[in-house]
């Protein structure tokens, strides 16, 4: 129960929320290990990477025992940045056993279609679902990106996520007007690169929701350390 009203909190929170993300054994063992106290200090949410966590179901159950910050699911597409199979199914069969532990999911706005069944039944159980785009390489003109935030809507999601990486300033502002303005769904937008650290400022104190750090090693350029970047949020 308290994760599914989390799950429902979490998307009206009015302040940028710190997500710490666990992409390995080690930092789950590392997260398991934490007191209450540096849970609450290191962040708001847990991302659960399980593409590259690639542990069973029960490993993860048995390292969130008494575990109570809210956690999101992800299972990312190999195109955007996961590892393992581009089968929907794969992913299905990696994010549906752990349902019950989260509070989110995150899957590609690519794939909404195909993971319609997983949507339906997250959403049945009180879990919101998040659709991402991500472009490693560079950040797209508007017109896409408006097109992958007003696509998640109609597909049925809750809320739309954007990474994109920064080769210049040019790239950021244009993220900047994009979170800025109000949309229907949550909006969290991040850059990677070399502008990665500052983007993620400056777009969670423009409204983006979710902003994504690291607990053991980083695994995206441009993150923050994650209870460094909740104290900095705390202090925009
Ligand atoms: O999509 C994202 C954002 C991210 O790539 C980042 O840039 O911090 C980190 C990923 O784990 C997460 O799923």
């Amino acid at each position: 129960m308290p994760q599914l009203l989390s799950s429902s909190n979490l998307l009206l929170s009015s302040r940028p929320l710190a997500v710490g993300v666990i992409p390995d054994p080690a930092t789950l063992d590392l997260w398991a290990s934490y007191s209450l106290e540096q849970k609450t200090a290191a962040c708001d949410v847990i991302e659960l990477r399980l593409d590259t966590l690639q542990l069973s179901a029960e490993k993860v159950r048995a390292a969130l025992v008494g575990n109570q910050t809210p956690v999101l699911l992800t299972a990312r597409h190999p195109a955007e940045g996961g590892q393992g199979t581009v089968e929907a199914a794969g992913r299905i069969a990696l994010l549906e056993p752990l349902l019950d532990l989260a509070a989110l999911v995150d899957i590609e706005l690519r794939s909404a279609m195909e993971m319609r069944p997983l949507v339906q039944k997250a959403q049945g159980m009180g879990v919101r679902v998040m659709g991402s785009f991500h472009d490693f390489q560079t950040t797209p003109g508007e017109e896409v990106l408006r097109g992958a935030i007003n696509f998640a809507q109609p597909a049925g999601l809750d809320a739309v996520k954007i990474a994109t990486f920064l080769n210049n300033s040019t790239d950021l502002t244009r993220l900047i007007a994009l979170t800025s303005e109000v949309h229907r769904l949550r909006l969290s937008c991040m850059g990677m690169g070399p502008l990665g650290r500052v983007s993620r400022l400056v777009l969670a104190k423009c409204g983006s929701l979710l902003n994504y750090g690291y607990l053991g090693e980083s695994n995206a350029p441009g993150q923050w350390p994650a209870p460094r970047l909740k104290e900095l949020l705390a202090e925009l």
